[in-house]
């Protein structure tokens, strides 16, 4: 009966126009509903004015995904970015499958509304579901739950994560898809591991948050020399947690309102980074901004104000719920106004150094996919005296590693080590500069 429906639907949508379609269609329905014992739920795609896509649309598309391949006749396909589930299919439009739940079964039906006037024509999408009248309560209290939930779920996998950047008070984005994983950046494994805890147990918290009553963030302070793999971990965090990362650009900013705005859009499962923090116009604080006013440098276009984003971030996200990461970079931690990194505020502060033996272990895994070499202890001992960053260390060794001679590599790199080790040497001689003074 249900298919027989479907199936005048689809004639009266093919051969009949709009307004005649539809009062054919309402006066049929009637009939419909007064002989069937089937009771029809519909998920339309959109809310409201076609402003947001409905979540419970999507999650049942999901939902149904793996039970539309099995059944479905015609199969709508997207690609995905993803290397364990590279494909997603749907059931195109006008298809039915059925699905099982506790002995209970179900119809789901694809189908699209056409409405047109001589401006425009308009096509809503809909997922319909049809149960016998006497499992009523059994699918609106449990059923449909379960399709919710599990939609929810699949979609969360599937998800393609993106890289959002600020314009005036929007974002763009595009996909995110760096490779930096913790695996391969290179640093002390130790505090590698305590970095991915924190992450992990700020990840599951959501429960505690909560019943602390505290919005659900949690910041991050990553400083160090250039080259020290900042920016890495940032997306290496990104990776772990499978956020979406949101790189803020202050000085694109023109006003706090502006800044809300930018602030109020990021969702939920996010990391927004603030990169060179120190660099970023007005927020240096008043103590450092004093001794660099003489200087008047050019970055003062921008009006956001210090006490204007610890604010909005402390008191925004407060009351919009979702995780969140905040990350702020910088080259000179020293120059940062002791409010703005105050615990509560910054809840870690990572330091990123130069490269020791560790790090550079890491790196020539990666690189030349080397465990140990007897040149190794020269290198470790030449780390210890020598200060290079990680981007310098991989430099040597990826210009290299494609002649597949990884001796010359590493002895290219104790050649470079070697050098600096004599520069800094020459320095230690010659500590209050008087070389610089006689020339
Ligand atoms: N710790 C690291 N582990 C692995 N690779 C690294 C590391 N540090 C640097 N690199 C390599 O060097 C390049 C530059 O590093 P990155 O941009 O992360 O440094 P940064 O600390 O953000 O520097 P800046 O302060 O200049 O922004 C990276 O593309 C990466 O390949
Ligand atoms: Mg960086």
């Amino acid at each position: 009966m249900i298919a027989g429906f479907m199936f005048i639907k689809a004639i009266l949508e093919r051969y009949f126009p709009n307004q005649l379609r539809n009062y054919i269609e309402k006066h049929f329905q009637k009939l419909f509903n007064f002989l069937s014992p089937y009771v029809q739920i519909t998920f339309n795609e959109f809310n409201g004015k076609r402003l947001t896509r409905s979540e419970a649309y999507s999650a049942t598309e999901a939902y149904l995904s793996s039970t539309s391949a099995a059944q479905a006749q015609r199969l709508k396909a997207e690609i995905l970015k993803k290397r364990n589930n590279p494909l997603s299919l749907t059931m195109d439009d006008n298809e039915e499958v059925s699905d099982e739940y506790k002995g209970v079964k179900v119809l789901w039906a694809s189908g699209k509304t056409i409405s047109s006037n001589q401006n425009f024509s308009e096509e809503k999408r809909f997922y319909s579901l049809k149960f016998h009248e006497k499992h009523r309560n059994f699918i609106i209290e449990t059923y449909i739950n379960q399709v919710l939930k599990q939609g929810n779920l699949i979609n969360e996998k599937n998800r393609q994560r993106k890289l959002f950047t600020n314009s005036g008070s929007y974002w763009n984005h595009v996909p995110f898809e760096h490779p930096a994983t913790f695996q391969t950046l290179a640093m002390e494994s130790e505090k590698k591991r305590d970095i991915v805890d924190d992450l992990l147990a700020f990840s599951k918290g959501g429960e505690f948050y909560s019943r602390i009553g505290r919005a659900w963030k949690r910041g991050y302070l990553l400083y160090g020399p250039p080259g020290t793999g900042k920016s890495t971990m940032v997306a290496a965090m990104a990776n772990l947690l499978e956020y979406d990362l949101y790189d803020l650009g202050l000085t694109a900013v023109k006003d706090n309102t502006e800044l809300k705005e930018l602030l109020i859009a990021i969702s939920s499962k996010a990391i927004v980074v603030i990169e060179d923090i120190d660099c970023s116009a007005d927020l240096m604080g008043e103590r450092a901004k004093k001794q660099e006013n003489d200087n008047a440098t050019a970055s003062r276009n921008s009006k956001i104000t210090l006490s204007g984003l610890l604010n909005f971030i402390d008191g925004l996200w407060s009351t919009c719920g979702g995780e969140r990461i905040i990350v702020f970079t910088t080259n000179f931690v020293e120059k940062l106004d002791p409010a703005l990194i105050r615990k509560g505020r910054m809840d870690k502060h990572i330091e990123m150094s130069y490269c020791g033996f560790e790090a550079f272990k890491v790196l020539a895994k990666n690189y030349l996919g080397l465990e140990w070499h007897n040149l190794f202890p020269r290198i470790e001992s030449l780390l210890g005296m020598v200060k290079m960053s990680p981007a310098d260390v991989a430099e040597i060794l990826i210009n290299k590693s494609g002649r597949g001679d990884v001796e010359i590599c590493l002895r290219n790199l104790i050649l470079t080590l070697e050098g600096a080790e004599r520069e800094v040497g020459m320095e230690d001689e010659d500590p209050v500069g008087m070389k610089k003074t006689l020339d």
